[in-house]
C-alpha cells in the first residue's frame, strides 16, 4: 500500500520531508533562462524547457535525501500545454529516481467529474479498450468542499493502482479560518472534514498503521496540528507552510505521532530557490537547504522524544 511505501521511505531516508517543485520562470538561475530564451525565443516552449532543466537539476540534487516531491500544477498550467509538458516531466523524472510524487492539483467536483480528475492523475483512461496513464502521480491533493461523493470517486483508483490522496483539512493560508473554522454544531468545518478522513482511514489502512488517505494541515497552525493529530491517528499529514510562509521545526512537531512518524513537511520556495540567499549554485544550495531542514526537524523531534530512528 502506498502509505506503507511512504512511511518506509521516510524511515530509510530519516527524512519526513517533501520538496515542493513550484518553479517560477523569473526566479530561475539567469544562465538557464538565457539559454532557453536564446534557443526558443520569448515563447512558452522556452519556459517549459527551462522548467524541465531546472526541475531535473533539483531532483538530481535531492532525490537521495527525501522520500517525495510535490509539483504544484498551477506553476505549470500558467504556461499552457507547454507548461503541462514540464509538469509531466517533473512527475516522470522524479519517479524514475525512485521518488513518490504528490500531485498538488487540489481537485474535487461532482462525482462523475471527479472520476475524470482521478483518471488523469491517479488512474488511467480507456482508449479503444486499452488503459493508458496520462499523468502518473502517486498521491493527489483533494479539495473536499463538494462532499463525500467527490472524494469517493478517487477511491477506486487508490485501491486498484495503490495510490493515495491528501484531503485539505486545515490549510496554511491566512484566511483559511474564514470557512474552515466556522462551527457546525459542536465542531468546526475542518474538524468535520477530519471526521470524514477518519472514516476513510477505517476503510483502507496499511500494515504500518497508516492509511493512503492523508490530511493537509498547515505548519502555520501549530495548535490545530496537535488537536488534529489526536483526532486522525492513522492519517499521514502533509504539512505545508514551512519556510517561506513562516513555519519552523517547532511548529510542525504536533503533526507527528508519538511514534515519530505520520507526517511529511513540505518546503517549496525555501529549497528550490535557496540559491538566491547563498553563494552556492542552485543544486548545491537546494541540497544544503534540505539537509538543514532535515537536521532541524530531526533535532526538534529528538528533543520532543518523538524521533523514530
Ligand atoms: O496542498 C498544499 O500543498 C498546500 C496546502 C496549504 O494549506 N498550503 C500550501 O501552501 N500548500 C501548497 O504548498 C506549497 C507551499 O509553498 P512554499 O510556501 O513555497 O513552501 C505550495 O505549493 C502551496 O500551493
Amino acid at each position: 500500500m502506498l502509505s506503507d511505501k511512504l512511511i518506509k521511505s521516510i524511515i530509510e531516508k530519516k527524512s519526513p520531508i517533501v520538496v515542493g517543485l513550484d518553479p517560477r520562470f523569473e526566479s530561475l538561475p539567469a544562465d538557464i533562462r538565457t539559454k532557453h530564451l536564446e534557443n526558443d525565443g520569448s515563447t512558452l516552449k522556452a519556459v517549459s524547457n527551462a522548467l524541465i532543466e531546472f526541475n531535473r537539476g533539483i531532483i538530481d540534487a535531492i532525490f537521495d535525501l527525501v522520500p517525495a516531491v510535490k509539483p504544484q500544477v498551477a506553476f505549470y498550467e500558467q504556461y499552457g500545454i507547454e507548461g503541462m509538458i514540464a509538469y509531466k516531466d517533473a512527475c516522470d523524472y522524479a519517479k524514475s529516481k525512485g521518488l513518490i510524487v504528490v500531485a498538488d492539483v487540489k481537485r474535487g467536483d461532482i462525482g462523475s467529474t471527479s472520476k475524470a480528475y482521478s483518471n488523469a492523475h491517479l488512474g488511467k483512461v480507456e482508449i479503444n479498450g486499452e488503459m493508458i496513464s496520462a499523468f502518473e502521480a502517486d498521491f493527489a491533493t483533494i479539495n473536499p468542499y463538494l462532499g463525500n461523493d467527490c472524494m469517493a470517486e478517487f477511491m477506486d483508483d487508490i485501491k486498484t493502482y495503490e495510490k493515495g490522496m491528501f484531503v485539505l483539512v486545515k490549510t496554511s493560508n491566512k484566511t483559511s479560518g474564514q470557512l474552515q473554522d466556522l462551527k457546525s454544531g459542536d465542531e468546526t468545518i475542518y474538524e468535520k472534514v477530519a471526521d470524514i478522513v477518519c472514516q476513510w482511514n477505517q476503510e483502507i489502512c496499511g500494515e504500518t498503521g497508516y492509511s493512503p488517505i492523508g490530511a493537509v494541515v498547515g505548519a502555520t497552525y501549530p495548535e490545530e496540528l496537535v488537536a488534529l493529530r489526536k483526532k486522525m491517528p492513522k492519517a499521514i499529514f502533509l504539512v505545508p507552510g514551512y519556510g517561506a510562509q513562516g513555519g519552523g521545526a517547532q511548529d510542525v512537531l504536533g503533526a507527528f505521532n508519538e511514534d515519530g512518524l505520520g507526517a511529511i513537511v513540505n518546503n517549496s520556495r525555501g529549497i528550490i530557490f535557496a540559491y538566491q540567499k547563498s553563494n552556492l549554485d542552485y543544486k548545491s544550495a537546494a541540497r544544503e537547504a534540505v539537509i538543514k531542514m532535515k537536521n532541524d526537524i530531526n533535532q526538534a523531534l529528538e528533543q520532543d522524544q518523538k524521533k523514530y530512528w
